[in-house]
């Protein structure tokens, strides 16, 4: 049987193991629930990015949303990677886990002056710009500062990512980047702006894309407008094609990173662009298979409709399949001999939403654990504290030796910070 994740995520002797660990061994050091990643999965996931860059001016900038735990960072910095952040909180992080503002490109619609603040002085490389009022605001900030900020416009491409509609950014209805339409004028304004120094164009078309085709289209019409600023007498460096490329959950088929980008490569080759710097945003393709949660089953409850399998991890442990009833992969980490029972593994949290899987095959007993497979990639960095449970804890495998990255969220940690009443 290949698992999504497989071969850093196999099974061994009946038991299921990451990079050599066998999980179930690692839940009872650690306890459950319990993010474990392999560090080796992770590398392996960037090598065909870099593979396929390789001789090329480019940066690999990963977007730390899909997981931002300081040790994953480090791993990807100490690899060479840039970081795609939203937030002057996650620049923290990347600066704490020794990353270098001068590879991190900072996009997001809503930034505030004081992150624009903030992101000047430690010296990112690049603002990407979601509006035509962000050009204004950043260009005063900078301004303030005696400086100029960096700026790429994050073009809105209108094109179908053919995706899940929650995380799809490149249409015109979607809240993210300027309009294509006005994306020359914008560029004007920019050029013309005290504060605002003109280096790059980008775009970013949503998450979780299986096909090439968007991506060429989304190419397309970003060349486009880079002729056309060109033209205006804007010089473009950079072109950063954002992130996106899905992974196997079950049996989608994503193109593997180096493929899509030969095919990018090779129109941006054939239209004569082959010499600008080239830039990516990829979060879940880095990490997505590389990260299972281990959950322990607490109750097995049959009934007429369905049978429950209850376990400890919950909705905010793991928010996909609640927010966008995502499927993700179970297995048990310990293969039994029995017949299997159709389950729908859920939660102790108090909503009916509160499920990880739905309809699944599994020959499990109460106290047995099973790990949500993919689970590297907007898990843990989506983790919330309702219902006042603490976030889990996580185990990085390095060369077949655990390495706990995150300590179990104490109660007395979640309510730090709060105040009675006098
Ligand atoms: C601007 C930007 N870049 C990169 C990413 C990373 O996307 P993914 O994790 O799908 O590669 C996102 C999230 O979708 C994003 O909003
Ligand atoms: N959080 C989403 C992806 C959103 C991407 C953020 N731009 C997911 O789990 O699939």
């Amino acid at each position: 049987m290949t698992l999504p994740g497989s071969p850093f995520v196999a099974y061994r002797d009946g038991q299921l193991h990451v990079d050599g660990c066998a999980l179930d061994a690692l839940a009872d050091q650690y306890g459950t629930p319990l993010y474990v990643y392999s560090q080796a999965a992770m590398l392996a996931a960037l090598a065909p990015y870099e593979r396929a860059l390789a001789g090329r001016k480019h940066l690999v900038c990963y977007a730390m949303k899909a997981n931002s735990s300081l040790a994953v960072l480090q791993t990807f910095a100490r690899a060479g990677c840039g970081f795609d952040i939203v937030s002057a909180g996650e620049l923290e992080r990347v600066l704490a886990a020794g990353g270098r503002a001068d590879r991190v490109v900072f996009s997001g619609v809503g930034k505030t002056r004081a992150e624009m603040r903030r992101a000047l002085e430690a010296g990112v490389r690049c603002f990407n710009v979601e509006s035509e009022a962000e050009l204004e605001v950043l260009s005063e900030v900078a301004a303030s500062l005696g400086r100029r900020a960096p700026v790429s416009l994050r073009v809105n491409p209108d094109v179908d990512a053919k995706t899940h509609p929650y995380i799809s950014t490149g249409l015109r209805d979607n809240k993210f980047g300027i309009a294509h339409d006005r994306a020359v004028a914008a560029y004007r304004r920019a050029a013309a702006l005290p504060g605002l120094q003109v280096t790059g164009i980008d775009c970013h078309i949503g998450s979780q894309i299986t096909e090439v085709a968007p991506y060429l289209d989304a190419l397309d019409r970003v060349l486009d407008l880079v002729e056309a600023v060109e033209a205006a007498g804007i010089p473009i460096h950079h072109v950063d094609l954002g992130g996106g490329l899905g992974i196997t959950y079950t049996d989608e088929t994503p193109p593997a990173a180096d493929e899509l980008i030969a095919r990018l490569l090779e129109r941006i080759d054939a239209r004569g662009h082959g010499h600008r710097e080239l830039l990516f945003e990829p979060g879940r393709s880095l990490v997505g298979n590389a990260g299972v949660l281990v959950t322990e089953v607490l109750y097995l409850k049959p009934g007429e409709e369905k049978n429950f399998c209850i376990v400890d991890a919950a909705m905010n442990d793991l928010m996909r399949p609640a927010m966008y009833e995502a499927w993700m992969a179970t297995a048990a980490c310990r293969l039994r001999d029995e017949p299997p029972q159709r389950y729908d593994v859920v939660g102790p949290v108090c909503e009916s939403g509160d499920w990880l899987a739905r309809d699944r095959l599994l020959a499990v007993r109460q106290g047995d654990r099973i790990a949500v497979l993919s689970a590297g990639a907007y898990g843990m960095s989506m983790a919330s504290n309702y219902n006042t449970r603490g976030r889990a804890a996580e185990v990085m495998v390095i060369d077949g030796q655990a390495h706990l990255i995150r300590e179990r969220e104490t109660p007395q940690e979640l309510f730090r910070g709060e105040r009675l009443l006098g």
